[in-house]
């Protein structure tokens, strides 16, 4: 552990002085392309601007054979496309490396980071085992950034995708100055659990609650197969850890692949069960996840106009009123801010949000 007066300092003569806030840039869908992908790489120019994290992905999904390529399309990418990446840009650029352990992490970053570390906003480190892993790529990252002159640190996001990953959240959350965030990876995670399942992310049809049976005159149960069940969330328990985990480090958390690209309701249900429970964005593996995701992070506008009327009721934000027949106080303000506040970053980088959220400015208390 380092100590308090240590952590913000650079790990590496030269390298840029570490942040003490995690800027709150919005970035709702994360979504992935495969750099080494023709088809895909070109999408990628039209796609900045629409969308608000673009990552080129070098992991799996990445076929063995094509990993250089893909290291290799992301440079090109980036140092080719005008807007992608960099503390303005509208839209980050993100990649995700290889796992620490495999052949290809350490030329991942020590290419990257001196052709395109002056765009690349965040790197994702993948299967975070603990502090350790975090912490090596702190000090090399430094080096990488002292040695190509960068003037920003570049900021590091964990996926959870084992068991030990999970126990470890918080040291890995506060490993480092650099940590940005935690993303759930739902397939290596089911699979180090040894949980029962074979999709990428979702909920279960076995995973269920059944209602209780009806009881005959004698008090005993009619056992009775056609009751309503209801499917329960096999994911609820890991994203609740990863925010409290997040919101104590004054990170960000995000929920992460659905691997069923078809089903776009289920899709859309997962991803605003993460933005309830406290997740600001998820992945998005194919265009037409993009949108449902910018839909569901970002707050409505009618959450909005309430929590707008409740700022207004509250006054200097003490005390309690009574709003349409409910009692609100400090606390159900302070919620109310969370969602205004959001609304407030996201209309400063989406216009067709912010004339929606505008039209509410007329409107009566
Ligand atoms: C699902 C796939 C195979 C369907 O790909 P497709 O070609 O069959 O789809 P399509 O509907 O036919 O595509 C239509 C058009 O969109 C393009 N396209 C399609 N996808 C994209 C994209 N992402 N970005 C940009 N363009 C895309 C595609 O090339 C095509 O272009 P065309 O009209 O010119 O022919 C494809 O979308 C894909 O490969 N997506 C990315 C998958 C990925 O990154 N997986 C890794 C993340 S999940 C994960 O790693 C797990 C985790 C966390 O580790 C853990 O839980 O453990
Ligand atoms: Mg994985």
């Amino acid at each position: 552990m380092r100590s308090a007066k240590d952590f913000f300092r650079p790990l590496a003569v030269g390298a840029p002085t570490p942040l003490t806030e995690i800027p709150a840039r919005p970035s709702r869908a994360i979504h992935f392309f495969d750099p080494s992908n023709e088809k895909m790489a070109a999408k990628v120019p039209q796609m900045v601007g629409t969308v608000d994290v673009l990552l080129g992905n070098l992991e799996d999904a990445i076929k063995a054979d094509n990993k250089v390529a893909a290291r290799e399309g992301l440079v090109t990418i980036a140092q080719g496309t005008d807007g992608l990446g960099g503390p303005q840009a509208k839209t980050q650029l993100w990649t995700r490396i290889n796992a620490l352990d495999s052949p290809w992490a350490l030329d991942d970053l020590t290419t990257l980071v001196p052709a395109i570390g002056d765009r690349l906003d965040v790197i994702m480190v993948p299967k975070v085992q603990g502090a350790e892993d975090i912490q090596y790529v702190d000090r090399l990252l430094a080096q990488l950034e002292a040695k190509a002159g960068l003037d920003r640190p570049i900021l590091v996001h964990a996926i959870l995708e084992t068991a030990r990953g999970m126990v470890n959240i918080e040291e890995i959350c506060g490993a480092s100055p650099r940590m940005q965030g935690l993303s759930l990876g739902p397939a290596d995670l089911a699979a180090d659990r040894r949980m029962k399942t074979t999709r990428v992310g979702g909920g279960h049809p076995g995973y269920l609650v059944r209602q209780d049976p009806p009881v005959n005159d004698l008090g005993i149960s009619e056992v009775d197969a056609n009751r309503t069940t209801y499917q329960q969330d096999l994911w609820h328990y890991t994203i609740a850890r990863m925010v409290d985990a997040c919101a104590m480090h004054g990170i960000y958390p995000y929920y992460g692949p659905f691997g069923d690209i078809a089903d776009v309701v289920a899709c859309e249900d997962q991803f605003r069960n993460a933005f309830l429970l406290g997740c600001v964005g998820t992945w998005s593996l194919h265009p037409k996840q993009i949108a449902i995701a910018n839909r569901v992070f970002s707050p409505s506008v009618e959450d909005i106009r309430h929590a707008r009327r409740v700022v207004a009721a509250m006054g200097d934000g003490t005390g309690a009123v009574m709003l349409d027949g409910k009692m609100e106080d400090d606390a159900s303000l302070k919620q109310c801010l969370v969602l205004v506040e959001l609304a407030e970053q996201l209309a400063a980088i989406d216009p067709e949000l912010k004339k929606q959220y505008d039209a509410l400015d007329g409107e009566e208390a």
